[in-house]
C-alpha cells in the first residue's frame, strides 16, 4: 500500500482518484513546518504540494520512502530539486492545467489596475461616493510588453490584443516565426522598458530573471508605466518599485507574488495606494485546481507502480514522438544493464552502450538512462532509478560512452551494452527487440544466442566437449530445478563454449557449486531478470 500526503490545499475532485485506488492511501495535513514534516514525512511514499509548502533537503532526507513529490502547478521554485535529484526522488508537476486561469487572473489584474477598482471599491463601501479621484485609463491603443512568452505569457499576448493593445515580447526563446504568428513584436527588456505603457511578467524566477526589472531599468523607464506581476515575487525589484512609484516613474503595480509569501504586515505594498495584491491567487480557481490536481495525481500513481510517467522536472524533457519510439525498449535496455553487471565482477568504470539501427536516429538519452539504472542496481539495489542514475555514476566515476551506427548485422535494431571494469573485465551483451518474438539477448560477448531475457537464468562457461549438457541436465533434475530453456554458443568446435539456461526456480548456493565442479565446466553464475 503507498501512502501520499497532500501538504498543502488541493482540489478533493482532483485527487479523488487517488483516494479511489486500492493500492493507496492519502494522508491530508496541510499548515506542517519543517520540522513537522520532517517528523512523519519517512512514513509516506509520495507528497503532493502546491506553493506554500517548500520542500527542503531536510524534509527530503527525511523522506526515506519517497519515491515522487508533485506540484499540483507550475513553479517549483519551493521544492529543493538538486537534493530531490540525489536522493532519486521524483520532481513532477502540472505544468498546463492553470494556465488560462493564470492569464485570465493576469488580465484582471491589468484592468483593476487601468480602473482602480479596488480602491474605488474600498472607499465606496466605507460611505464615501468619490468619483473624481478614480480616474483611470483605458487599454485600447496601449503597448503591453510581455517579459516571458511561455504559455501564460502567450494566452496574455492573445487576449491582450482583443482589447486593441499593441505587443512587445521578449522570451529568449521566442523566434520570428511565433512572434508573427501571435502577432507580437520581439523586443528586448529595454525596448519594453522604454517604449510600453503596461508591463507584465511571465517567466520562472532564476538566477538570471531575479531582479530583472530593478534600479537600472527603473531610471529609464517609460513615465506612467503599469506593472503587473502574476508570477513571481522576486522578478521585479521590490524596493526599487516603491521607489520608482514614489518618484512619478510608475503610475501603479498590481502583484499576485511576493519575494516572501505571506508578506510582513509592513510590507511597503500593503496599504500603498498605488499598489494593488492578491495572496497568490493565479491558479486559483476550480477549473485550474481540479486541472492540476487530477495531472499530479495521474503522474503520482504512475511514478509509484513504476509505469512511464511525464512532466517530471529533474529530469530533460522527452518529445511525445521520440518517447513513443524509445518507451518499448525501457524493460529491454535495463535488464541488459543488469544482466552484464550480473555477470561482471569488480568496480565498473566505464558503461558502453551503442545504439544500432532503428535507435540510431532519436535522441536515446531516455533509454540510456534505464540502461544505467539496470548497470546500477546491481550494486546499489532499489536506491537507483532514472532519476538519480546519472548522478550516481558520476559520484562513483563510471564513465558512459554512448555511440550510435545507423546500421546492425541483421537486426532493425540493437542495443549492445559493454562494461569495463577497473580489475580489467570487458564483458558485452547486445539485445533487440523482434517483431512477434519481444525482448531477445542475441549476443554474449563473443557468442550469439537467442535468449528471452526474463526470469531466472543460468550461465554457465565451459569447453566444447560431448556430455557436457547431460551432465548439467541431471545434475539440475537431482535437485528439482527444472529447465524451461536452454541455448549454447560457441565460436570454435572443442574450444570455449557458453551455457545459458532459464530455470523455472533459481537454483541454490550449493546446486552453483556442484555445477561449477563438473567436469570441464569453468563457471556457473546466477543471473536474475524480473
Ligand atoms: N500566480 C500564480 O498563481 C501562478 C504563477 N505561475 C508562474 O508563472 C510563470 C510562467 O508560467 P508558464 O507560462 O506556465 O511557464 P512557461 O515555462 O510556459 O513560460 C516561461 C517562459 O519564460 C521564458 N523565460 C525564461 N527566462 C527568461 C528571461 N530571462 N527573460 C524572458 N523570458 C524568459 C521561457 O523561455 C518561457 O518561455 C512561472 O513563474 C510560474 O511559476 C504559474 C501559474 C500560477
Ligand atoms: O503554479 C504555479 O506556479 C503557482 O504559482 C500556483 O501556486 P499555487 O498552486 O496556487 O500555490
Amino acid at each position: 500500500m503507498f501512502k501520499i500526503l497532500v501538504s498543502d490545499p488541493i482540489s478533493d475532485l482532483g485527487i479523488q482518484q487517488l483516494v479511489d485506488a486500492n493500492d493507496v492511501t492519502v494522508v491530508k495535513k496541510t499548515g506542517l513546518n519543517e520540522d513537522e514534516l520532517v517528523a512523519i514525512i519517512g512514513e509516506f511514499d509520495a507528497l503532493m504540494v502546491r506553493s506554500q509548502t517548500t520542500v527542503t533537503e531536510r524534509i527530503l532526507t527525511a523522506g526515506t520512502n519517497l519515491k515522487a513529490v508533485g506540484r499540483a502547478g507550475v513553479g517549483v521554485d519551493n521544492i529543493d530539486l538538486d537534493a530531490a535529484t540525489k536522493r532519486g526522488i521524483v520532481v513532477i508537476n502540472a505544468p498546463d492545467g492553470n494556465t488560462i486561469t493564470t492569464c485570465e487572473h493576469t488580465l484582471a489584474m491589468m484592468m483593476a489596475l487601468a480602473r482602480h477598482i479596488p480602491q474605488a471599491y474600498a472607499k465606496t463601501i466605507s460611505g464615501t461616493w468619490d468619483r473624481k479621484t478614480f480616474i483611470g485609463v483605458e487599454l485600447r491603443g496601449k503597448t503591453l510588453g510581455i517579459l516571458g512568452m511561455g504559455r501564460i505569457g502567450s494566452e496574455v499576448a492573445k487576449r491582450a490584443k482583443a482589447f486593441g493593445m499593441d505587443i512587445l515580447a521578449f522570451d529568449p526563446f521566442l523566434t520570428e516565426d511565433r512572434a508573427e504568428k501571435l502577432e507580437v513584436k520581439l523586443a528586448t527588456v529595454n525596448d519594453i522598458v522604454l517604449n510600453a505603457d503596461f508591463m507584465t511578467v511571465h517567466t520562472p524566477l532564476t538566477p538570471e530573471t531575479r531582479n530583472m526589472i530593478s534600479r537600472p531599468q527603473f531610471e529609464v523607464m517609460k513615465k506612467g508605466m503599469r506593472i503587473i506581476n502574476c508570477a513571481r515575487g522576486g522578478l521585479i525589484d521590490e524596493m526599487a518599485l516603491i521607489e520608482a512609484i514614489d518618484q512619478g516613474i510608475v503610475a501603479g503595480a498590481a502583484f499576485d507574488v511576493f519575494e516572501h509569501e505571506p508578506p510582513q504586515s509592513d510590507h511597503p505594498f500593503l496599504n500603498h495606494p498605488k499598489v494593488i495584491v492578491t495572496p497568490h491567487l493565479g491558479a486559483s480557481t476550480i477549473e485550474a485546481q481540479e486541472n492540476v490536481a487530477i495531472d499530479v495525481s495521474e503522474e503520482i500513481l504512475h511514478i509509484l507502480r513504476n509505469e512511464p510517467f511525464k512532466n517530471a522536472v529533474n529530469i530533460p524533457p522527452v518529445a511525445p514522438s521520440v518517447m513513443n519510439k524509445l518507451q518499448p525498449y525501457f524493460s529491454l535496455g535495463e535488464k541488459l544493464g543488469s544482466f552484464v553487471a550480473q555477470i561482471t565482477t569488480g568496480a565498473v568504470s566505464e558503461i558502453h552502450i551503442d545504439y544500432a539501427g532503428d535507435l540510431s536516429d532519436v535522441d536515446t538519452l531516455p533509454l540510456t538512462r534505464y540502461i544505467v539504472k539496470g548497470v546500477l542496481s546491481h550494486h546499489l539495489g532499489s536506491d537507483v532509478n532514472i532519476v538519480n542514475c546519472s548522478h550516481l555514476a558520476k559520484s562513483r566515476d563510471v564513465n558512459i560512452v554512448v555511440s550510435k551506427a545507423p546500421k546492425t548485422k541483421g537486426f532493425t535494431n540493437l542495443i549492445s551494452v559493454s562494461l569495463k571494469t577497473q580489475n580489467n573485465q570487458d564483458r558485452l551483451v547486445a539485445g533487440t527487440l523482434l517483431q512477434g518474438y519481444g525482448e531477445r539477448i542475441v549476443l554474449l560477448d563473443k557468442y550469439t544466442v537467442d535468449i528471452a531475457p526474463d526470469g531466472n537464468q543460468i550461465l554457465i562457461s565451459h569447453n566444447d566437449k560431448p556430455g557436457i549438457i547431460g551432465l548439467v541436465g541431471t545434475l539440475l533434475g537431482e535437485n528439482d530445478v527444472n529447465i524451461a530453456s536452454m541455448q549454447v554458443g560457441r565460436t570454435l568446435v572443442g574450444g570455449s563454449a557458453l551455457m545459458i539456461l532459464t530455470v523455472d526456480k533459481a537454483p541454490s548456493k550449493d546446486v552453483l557449486v556442484k555445477l561449477a565442479s563438473l567436469q570441464e565446466i569453468n563457471s556457473a553464475l546466477e543471473i536474475i531478470l524480473n
